[in-house]
């Protein structure tokens, strides 16, 4: 079974502008956990396609049997990858992708998932604020808390957490550097 691929780094580092390429480049050969959410089902959504839709006291259960890898309550809401929906990915043969931040790191090492980590860091602090404004997506205080998170990650990555850290300065040469990582399934 193909490892599942743990993507993490600092918010604005180009994580997804490179799964962008990733996906264009090769359709088939990766899948997403599907989530599972207390929220309930929009028109057309699917139970087990879009996310596993579950009840408050069912999602309240899994966490007590710590079962997620991360969730998080938006709202009235609950969300959560379970590491049951990890396995599942892996068991239709495509690598699953996993992009998370540095305490979903700690959660996988600390699970039965044997996955392979990948950091992406920024050339700088400086370089990831000016692509954070230039994104045009967050507000100033958003900004501010994002470098913060930003710098605790790149402490983290220093501790010798994953197993291969790229630098996203040229975008051609990272992409390259990527997707050999992640297709070499070891
Ligand atoms: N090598 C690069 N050089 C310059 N700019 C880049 C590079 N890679 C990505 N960018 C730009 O930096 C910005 C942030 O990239 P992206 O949105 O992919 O980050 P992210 O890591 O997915 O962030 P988040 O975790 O917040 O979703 C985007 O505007 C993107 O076009």
């Amino acid at each position: 079974m193909p490892r599942p691929v743990v993507i993490s780094g600092p918010s604005g580092t180009g994580k997804s502008t490179l799964l962008k390429k990733l996906f264009a480049e090769y359709p088939d050969k990766f899948g997403f956990s599907i989530s599972n959410t207390t929220r309930s089902p929009r028109a057309g959504e699917k139970h087990g396609v879009d996310y596993h839709f579950t009840t408050v006291e069912d999602f309240k259960k899994l966490i007590d049997e710590e079962k997620f890898i991360e969730w998080a309550q938006f709202s009235d809401n609950y969300y959560g990858t379970s590491i049951k929906a990890v396995d599942d990915v892996s068991k239709q043969n495509k690598i699953c992708l996993l992009d998370i931040d540095m305490q979903g790191v700690k959660s996988v090492k600390k699970s039965t998932i044997d996955a392979r980590y990948l950091f992406l860091s920024p050339p700088s602090i400086e370089s990831l604020k000016e692509r954070l404004v230039g994104r045009g997506t967050e507000t100033e205080s958003s900004i501010a808390k994002r470098i913060a998170a930003a710098a605790a990650e790149l402490e983290y990555a220093e501790t010798g957490a994953h197993d291969k850290i790229i630098v996203n300065d040229d975008l051609d040469k990272a992409y390259a550097e990527f997707k050999e990582f992640i297709l070499a399934e070891e």
